[in-house]
């Protein structure tokens, strides 16, 4: 019995299973396998969707390897989407690595190897003109995010060229797994100008461009070909940029953040999920933020960018913007950021200052004092015994935060960090560690990943439909993210909330960030009394729906 007419739009038969957004597989209820064409092409059990999830983690179990893993929830995405969802939010510890970092990186590595079906929209720089049909091309119309990435700085492993579309798809996974917003209103894109990576070129089952990366005025009027047809085809859309080389991530930034909807992660997701990290951090040392130091190893996007916020957040602590300045150092291939150095971006220069060039990290630590060092250098274990050593002897709790991903790019590991600081860094790592034992102590190192920052953000977007993401948004999530950690995390060393508890902490930085955008007057949608129902409201469930 149908409970009214059903949508014209609806597919049927094996149409419908071949519908990853309605597949519900042997789900299908007896009524609805007679309305919709689907008897005979399942088997006669009919599942309630506790037993598709554990048949998933049955054949998950089966599996060797987390890429194993990984291809298979892809997989799944492909068939049934809500019966994914409903596998990783299950258990964010356990899927989380495999649906993002690390596992997505070595997904990356070899994505023409192992792609099934294409998730998501190509953007060749060959069809220049056409961006905005092409946008048409994609199935669905309300689409409220992008996750946009033009391959070329993927994690801290380079270059992938369109094989990096990983990203873009994992990111999105986790606006829905950890906020909860819709998935049919997410597109994951690709923008091919060709790759710089000779291995990839030669591989005869590399799929993007075969040429060398597209630059200059070509590749600008690219990318503001596709910002301008994302406007007109998809109007209330929020553009996430993401892995992009500094070169282009920095002036993409500058030229949009205040014309659309949009930011990039790498800059300002990072920065909000480092000051969150370091504000829990001072409710452990119960020191003040204005007494700080931080020397980064990295002075591209995400430490230039985590250095701006620093900035920000220190002046609202009462700090002049040049005092602020002078507790965050940035240290890069060549050294120290000082004045004296002519090599740096315009983007680095407001963070050089007028000291004497240094060309060792630990000099500079041993000379600057720092109470935190950030890792954002793509340098494997650059953190080295000296490093940390040197942060131990100057802090009775150092910071270290080697944030760069995937783990094998970790500038070191927690067993190092705590091992060498005899167990008392204050750690947290871009890319998950495992507890470590140290004498009769376990220490659970903190995951310090934009994660935190980005789905939440999300959410309060396309629940107020703001017009523009502002850099006090993201300065909002890091206050309710440290806000989240409470006294017992705190106790057990923790810096950011559980990750197995992910969804309700976004829930919570995401009605704080809503609150920011209303007061901004950024919303589209008038203000609720109840702004938490409000953002719930919005949320999308990992359930099946009854199609009749
Ligand atoms: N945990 C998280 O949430 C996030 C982590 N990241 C990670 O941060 C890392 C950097 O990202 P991003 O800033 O975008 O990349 P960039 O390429 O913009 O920056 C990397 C920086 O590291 C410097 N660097 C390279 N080699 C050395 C070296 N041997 N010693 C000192 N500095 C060096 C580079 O200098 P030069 O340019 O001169 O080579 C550059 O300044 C990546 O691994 C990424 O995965 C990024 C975003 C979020
Ligand atoms: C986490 C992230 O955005 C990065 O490593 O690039
Ligand atoms: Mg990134």
């Amino acid at each position: 019995m149908t409970k009214g007419p059903l949508p014209a739009d609806l597919p049927r038969g094996m149409d419908l299973l071949h519908t990853p957004r309605l597949n519900k597989g042997t789900a299908f209820s007896e009524e609805e396998r007679e309305a919709l064409g689907l008897v005979g092409l399942l088997p006669e059990g009919v599942d309630t969707e506790e037993n598709r999830l554990r048949r998933v983690m049955l054949q998950l179990d089966k599996k060797s390897t987390d890429m194993g893993r990984y291809i298979f929830l892809q997989s799944l995405a492909d068939n049934d989407r809500t019966l994914f969802y409903k596998a990783i939010m299950s258990d964010p510890v356990r899927f989380m690595p495999i649906v993002y970092t690390p596992t997505v990186g070595e997904a990356c590595r070899t994505y023409g190897h192992i792609m099934r079906r294409p998730k998501g929209i190509y953007l060749s720089i060959n069809r220049r003109g056409r961006v905005a049909e092409i946008l048409r091309n994609w199935p669905e119309k309300d689409i409220r995010f992008i996750v946009v990435t033009d391959g070329e700085r993927i994690l801290g492993l380079g270059d992938l060229g369109t094989n990096g579309m990983g990203i873009p798809i994992g990111k999105l996974n986790l606006y829905t797994a950890c906020a909860g917003v819709p998935p049919r209103m997410a597109l994951p894109v690709m923008i091919d100008v060709g790759t710089n990576n000779e291995a990839l070129l030669r591989d005869p089952l590399y799929l993007g461009l075969r040429q060398p990366r597209v630059r200059g005025p070509e590749y600008d009027s690219f990318l503001d070909e596709f910002v301008t047809a994302v406007q007109e085809v998809f109007p209330s859309c929020c553009i996430q940029f993401e892995d992009f080389a500094n070169i282009n991530a920095v002036p993409l930034l500058q030229r949009y953040r205040d014309k659309v909807c949009c930011f990039n992660d790498d800059i300002q997701g990072t920065a909000g999920v480092a000051v969150a990290g370091i504000l829990a951090a001072l409710r452990m040392t119960g020191k003040p933020l204005a007494e700080q130091q931080f020397l980064f190893l990295g002075a591209g996007s995400a430490g230039t960018g985590i250095a701006s916020l620093i900035v920000q957040v220190m002046q609202q602590a009462g700090l002049s913007e040049a005092e602020a300045r002078q507790r965050c150092w940035l240290f890069d291939v060549n050294g120290l950021l000082v004045e004296s150095r002519n090599d740096l971006a315009s983007f680095q220069r407001p963070f050089a200052h007028a000291a004497p060039p240094a060309n060792d990290f630990v000099t500079a630590i041993e000379s600057l004092k720092p109470t935190g060092i950030i890792g954002v250098s793509a340098v494997p274990r650059a953190f080295n015994q000296l490093v940390i050593e040197a942060m131990a002897r100057l802090n009775e709790r150092p910071i270290i935060f080697p944030y760069s991903n995937p783990t094998s790019h970790a500038e070191c590991t927690a067993e190092e960090a705590y091992r060498w600081s005899e167990g008392r860094a204050i750690f947290a790592s871009g890319s998950p560690f495992p507890p470590v034992r140290l004498g009769d102590r376990t220490l659970i190192p903190g995951q310090g990943n934009n994660v935190y920052i980005f789905p939440a953000v999300g959410l309060a977007v396309f629940a107020t439909e703001a017009t523009r993401v502002t850099d006090q948004m993201f300065i909002t999530a890091a206050r309710a993210v440290a806000a989240q950690v409470s006294e017992a995390d705190l106790a057990a060393g923790l810096i950011y909330p559980p990750l197995s508890g992910i969804l309700e902490a976004s829930i919570h930085v995401a009605v704080d960030v809503a609150r920011t955008i209303f007061a901004a007057g950024l919303a589209r949608v008038d203000e609720p009394a109840d702004l938490e129902a409000f953002i719930r409201s919005r949320m999308w469930q990992a359930h099946y729906r009854q199609l009749i």
